[in-house]
């Protein structure tokens, strides 16, 4: 057996009870085997052994107290998984799906995709199972107050930098920040990032992720000379990621067609008008079959999954991991599917990625298409530290420029290693080097 395989057969051993996580691990080793067939001395410094097994892991308990008076406890996580390129950045996810082998997937998944930034920041993730769904604002204050009860002594601007991901927003951030301050002292804002703008929030942080997809497929778009014009679109979510992606999309003339939450998608032919998402989902937070009371034209269909029967041109999955499973990507792929470009992190199943390979569809894998948000929030930390603020144009123009050279280093990458126009072995080949680069460097830790 390869070296690969054989770390691999043990990290299944010691990890059976996290399938996220095997399958992340299992996605990123087939694409570095010609790596570690080329390069014999990453083998020698066991560095897929030490790759795979967190810096530090910190579990804790979050007890918060309901409007009723009734106490909850949840189980809060932060995983520092690789610190050699940068303090460890990645966001928090509250969600009740959370456990360790969802935030250790997120937090192996965020080693390669912040090294693709170019910026200098390492691997973490966090989170809870803590659902935020129909609590009252103050119930998710005290949540987010203890949390940050036990996580500020673990996070700092040089040591690990939270943000956002599912289930935690601007006002999650405001909250987890007042508390770290109130604990810490002094105004340590450089802690957090997706901050709001009056207290060290960087402009077009909010948006980057969805916009930085929309960058990136237009640099996939460029490279095989074809443009948006005329095309239709169909995202999965309605949330942060997915509701930039379409104002993107829209901009640059694409009809968004469909969108999803939880339960259900809705399918608007004329093409999905946002306000009406912003308003259902953004700030009644209800259920977006509530777009038919604003378009009675509209179709909403009950179910997971049921976005994906839509027929498009490119199909953005931005809610939540294995969205897209082999018999989605057969329907998509049935339908004319030109592009898959993945916002949330590991969308979809590696059967299902193999067969849209498989049919020519282009990839623009999540570590490298979802980038532009960690990119930003690097680029708020960058603020943070000069104590400056930069217009909204100068951080989209900067957020464009990453995004061009994370297509350019992934296809380089697989160009390099025989492959062709392969982003998703690229992106994660490319993401590899450089951290293998700087772990060689800093010796056996
Ligand atoms: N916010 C960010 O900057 C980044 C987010 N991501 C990823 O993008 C995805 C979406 O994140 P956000 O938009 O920030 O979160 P959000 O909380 O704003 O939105 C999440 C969306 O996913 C849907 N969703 C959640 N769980 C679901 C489930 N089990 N089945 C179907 N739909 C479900 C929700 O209804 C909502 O529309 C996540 O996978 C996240 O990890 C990736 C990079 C950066
Ligand atoms: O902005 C950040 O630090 C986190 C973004 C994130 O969690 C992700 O890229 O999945």
């Amino acid at each position: 057996m390869n070296y690969v395989d054989s770390v691999y057969e043990m990290i299944k051993e010691k990890n059976s009870a996290e399938p996220e996580f095997l399958q992340a691990v299992y996605e990123v080793f087939q694409s570095l085997k010609p790596v570690f067939e080329k390069n014999p001395e990453f083998e020698k410094k066991y560095l897929l052994e030490r790759l795979v097994e967190p810096e530090r892991q910190i579990v804790f308990r979050v007890p918060w107290v309901d409007d009723t008076g009734k106490v909850h406890v949840n189980r809060g996580f932060r995983i520092q998984f690789n610190g050699s390129l940068g303090p460890y950045k990645g966001g928090l996810r509250f969600h009740p799906s959370v456990y360790i082998g969802i935030v250790k997937f997120l937090g192996f998944e965020q080693i390669f995709k912040n090294a693709l930034t170019g910026l200098p920041i390492g691997g973490g993730k966090g989170g809870s199972d803590f659902d935020p769904r129909g609590k009252s604002d103050s119930e998710i204050m005290r949540f987010c107050q203890s949390f940050m009860t036990e996580l500020y002594r673990h996070i700092g601007p040089d040591v690990d930098v939270p943000a956002g991901d599912i289930g935690v927003g601007g006002r999650e951030i405001g909250y987890l920040f007042g508390q770290y301050r109130r604990l810490n002292g002094g105004f340590n804002n450089g802690v957090l990032t997706g901050k709001g703008l009056t207290y060290g929030g960087s402009l077009v942080r909010t948006e980057a992720t969805g916009y930085g997809l929309v960058y990136f497929l237009r640099e996939i778009l460029y490279h095989h000379k074809m443009t948006f014009i005329d095309k239709t679109a169909v995202i999965s979510g309605s949330g942060n990621v997915a509701y930039y992606a379409a104002e993107k999309l829209i901009s640059f003339g694409v009809k968004v067609l469909a969108m999803s939450d939880s339960e259900g998608c809705i399918y608007d032919s004329e093409g999905i008008d946002l306000a009406y998402i912003k308003e259902i989902k953004h700030i009644k937070r209800e259920s977006i079959e509530g777009y038919t009371r604003y378009n009675p034209n509209a179709k909403y269909m009950k179910g997971k999954g049921c976005v994906w029967s839509i027929p498009c041109d490119f199909a953005l999955p931005c809610a939540t991991q294995n969205d897209i499973h082999l018999e989605h990507a057969k329907m998509l792929v049935d339908n004319g599917l030109v592009a898959l470009v993945e916002g949330a992190n590991m969308p979809t199943t590696n059967e299902a990625i193999d067969y849209l390979k498989l049919h020519g569809i282009l990839i623009a894998p999540a570590k490298a298409a979802n980038a532009g948000g960690v990119a930003t929030s690097a680029l708020e930390m960058s603020q943070n530290t000069i104590r400056y603020v930069w217009t909204f144009e100068e951080v989209d123009i900067k957020l464009q420029e990453i995004m061009k050279k994370i297509h350019r280093s992934a296809y380089e990458a697989s160009n390099q290693y025989g492959l062709g126009y392969d982003l998703v072995a690229g992106a994660n080949i490319a993401g590899f080097l450089k951290v293998a680069d700087a772990m060689m460097a800093q010796g056996n830790f």
